[in-house]
């Protein structure tokens, strides 16, 4: 249904000016005005109005850690108050020399990052990975807390700057070449204005990148993300050395306005508060960090900040009703509400929720010499005292397709995890082509072109159906042009073009399925994996979804393990049993149905049945 077309141009325009208000000039506008005004201020509201920006840098730097990458981190305080300490000890050093302690706010950065990027190594690549990240960071600023505390003692300096325990460390004012005594407080207030509206344009625009997108899906569906050939560990590690960077900043801003930094940042209370921010104003969106602040510390400051008497009290209670009745936070909430407003001036006409056949190959670059054997050699695994795979030797050649089948239980997924790499086996080995894979990690082996369909749908249910496939197609080709090219194509050629727009979540369970197999295919593999690709599909879509894995073995080697037997027989492709995880016949789809072993252990009638 469309509206009247007046009504559809002030609908536009209104659009057009809420783009404009929140794109990037939209912030710098709003920030240049924000710091220029300052100009009227008092000194004590100007150092009160810096710090609460410098508390946004900060919340900026959770929103990117958890909100976008998906790791709640209590260490965000902690980085702040290192980037506080080595601006301090920087400045301390170097101003004498240098006349300015920019380079020191810089180094500050840096150090923060550094120290980010030494936690997150242990946290993500190290055995630290298998406690919450959560704990490790608490953990972090605690110790922290407990260190820098007990360096009173002047023995403990660096350079001619004494870290000074729980007295604290004096630090120097923001002091520019042109300004040899330090910037007044108002020029500071604006100075760290500017620069946190550019750190958020900044964070802004790194998440409408790969770089960003890779980071939003690595949060979303981490094991899909692997199995596309992107690394999980290194994405993570990234968004959190760059948050700790940012963290960083905002510490060195705040020490070089507040003149003195303390142990306390380390505590508890601060880890705690930059959380409470980003809860409060809605962890996804940049402006919620910042919105967050504006909101609780104002309240913080009149219960007497967040070590006071009421103040943890009536910020629990805050956080409750927050967590309660807008768990996504203030700003998401009230976006969502303007964007279901929004979408109901112009509801979308529904698409036909069925599978509609599928014309023609796949788009991809024909056979480049990718398609590949994978064989397994005495494949064994267990899981404790069961023998989930027994023993598997198989071959599945190149640009044909294989059948698996077997009761519940058999060790078919199990199969499919050792030969993807989410699991490894107990003793055995894996091969494609020539190259033995048995011990590298899972995106390793989809960057060597093992795509899979997992058992349970597993694509990215915020993310567009386009945004799914250019995820994948990414993986592969590194362009953002072609991964964009190959998106709408493959979208297209599943009939999925209507929904391209939509978010995966509102597909319909065929749909669903299509665009998982749709996603392995933009990743260009050697070999796909599909994992019961027909499960709660009508005979219909049975049926055509047979047609396209036909098509698929021009392309590359097809394994595709399912339990409906028309559909194997669809295929016509060799057919592997397996039984207790060990390998019980193999052969066409007839030779199989007229197997004695087979006919009591999986089909479960008796020879004479048969007959
Ligand atoms: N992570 C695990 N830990 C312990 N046991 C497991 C694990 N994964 C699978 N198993 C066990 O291994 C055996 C094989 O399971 P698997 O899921 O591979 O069978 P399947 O043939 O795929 O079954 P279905 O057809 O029901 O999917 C089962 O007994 C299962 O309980």
């Amino acid at each position: 249904m469309t509206g009247h077309p007046a009504q559809g141009a002030s609908a536009g325009r209104r659009a057009a000016v809420l783009r404009l208000a929140s794109g990037t000039p939209g912030i710098l506008v709003i920030a240049l005005a924000a710091a220029f005004a300052a100009g009227a201020l008092g000194d004590a509201a100007a150092q009160r109005l810096t710090t609460w920006t410098v508390y946004g840098l900060l919340a900026l730097s959770l929103v990117l850690v958890w909100g976008k990458a998906g790791i709640l981190s209590f260490a965000q305080g902690a980085l702040f108050g290192i980037g506080a300490y080595a601006y301090g000890v920087l400045a301390g050093n170097l101003l004498p020399m240098t006349g300015e302690s920019v380079s020191a706010v810089a180094g500050a950065a840096l150090v923060a990052g550094l120290a980010a990027a030494s936690i997150g190594y242990f946290v993500f690549y190290g055995r630290l990975s298998e406690l919450p990240v959560a704990i490790v960071t608490l953990a972090f600023s605690l110790l922290l807390l407990t260190v820098m505390g007990s360096l009173s003692d002047p023995k403990y300096h660096i350079g001619s700057v004494a870290l000074g325990g729980y007295n604290g460390l004096a630090t120097s004012a923001l002091t520019v070449p042109w300004a040899p005594d330090g910037l007044p407080l108002i020029a500071t207030f604006q100075l760290v204005v500017i620069v946190t509206a550019l750190v958020a344009v900044g964070l802004r625009t790194l998440m409408r990148r790969p770089f960003g997108r890779v980071v939003l899906a690595t949060a979303s569906n981490r094991e899909r993300t692997e199995l596309l050939g992107y690394d999980p560990r290194r994405v993570r590690l990234t968004a959190f050395a760059l948050g700790g960077v940012v963290a960083g900043l905002a510490g060195a801003l705040y020490a070089a306005s507040a003149l003195y930094i303390d142990p306390s940042v380390f505590g508890l209370a601060q880890s705690t508060m930059v959380v409470v921010w980003v809860l409060v104003g809605g962890r996804q969106s940049l402006l919620g960090g910042l919105a967050g602040v504006v909101l609780v510390e104002p309240l913080t400051s009149a219960l007497g900040g967040a070590g006071g008497d009421f103040g943890p009290i009536v910020l629990g209670a805050v956080l409750i009703l927050v967590v309660l009745v807008v768990p996504a936070g203030l700003v998401p909430t009230l976006a969502g509400l303007v964007r279901r407003l929004r979408a109901r001036d112009g509801a979308a006409a529904d698409a036909d929720t069925a599978i509609q056949p599928i014309d023609g190959d796949p788009p991809l670059p024909r056979d480049e010499g990718r398609a590949a054997t994978l064989s397994t050699h005495d494949l064994v695994k267990r899981f404790g005292g069961l023998v989930a795979t027994d023993g598997v030797s198989l071959r599945f050649e190149a640009h044909r397709i294989h059948s698996i089948v077997g009761p519940n239980g058999a060790g078919k997924s199990t199969l499919f995890s050792l030969l993807v790499g989410r699991n490894r086996p107990t003793s055995g080995t894996i091969r494609l082509g020539d190259a033995d894979i048995t011990g590298r990690p899972a995106f390793r082996r989809a960057r060597l072109g093992v795509g899979i369909k997992t058992q349970v749908s597993s694509v990215y249910l915020e993310a567009t159906v386009l945004e799914n496939l250019w995820l994948a197609a990414y993986a592969d080709c590194r362009s953002v042009r072609e991964a964009d090219r190959r998106a709408r194509a493959m979208a297209g050629w599943l009939g999925l073009a209507a929904r391209a727009d939509g978010p995966a979540s509102e597909l319909a369970h065929g749909h669903r399925q299509l665009l998982e197999i749709g996603m392995v295919l933009a990743a260009r593999p050697a070999v796909v994996l599909l994992d019961e690709p027909t499960a709660g599909m009508t005979r219909e879509e049975t049926r055509l979804v047979a047609e396209l894995v036909k098509r698929l073995s021009s392309h590359c080697t097809v394994v595709v393990v399912e339990h409906d037997m028309e559909f194997i027989r669809e295929l016509g492709a060799p057919v592997t049993v397996l039984h207790k995880g060990a390998v019980l016949a193999e052969g066409s789809v007839d030779e199989i149905r007229a197997d004695e072993r087979v006919l009591s252990s999986y089909l479960g009638r008796t020879h004479a049945d048969a007959k």
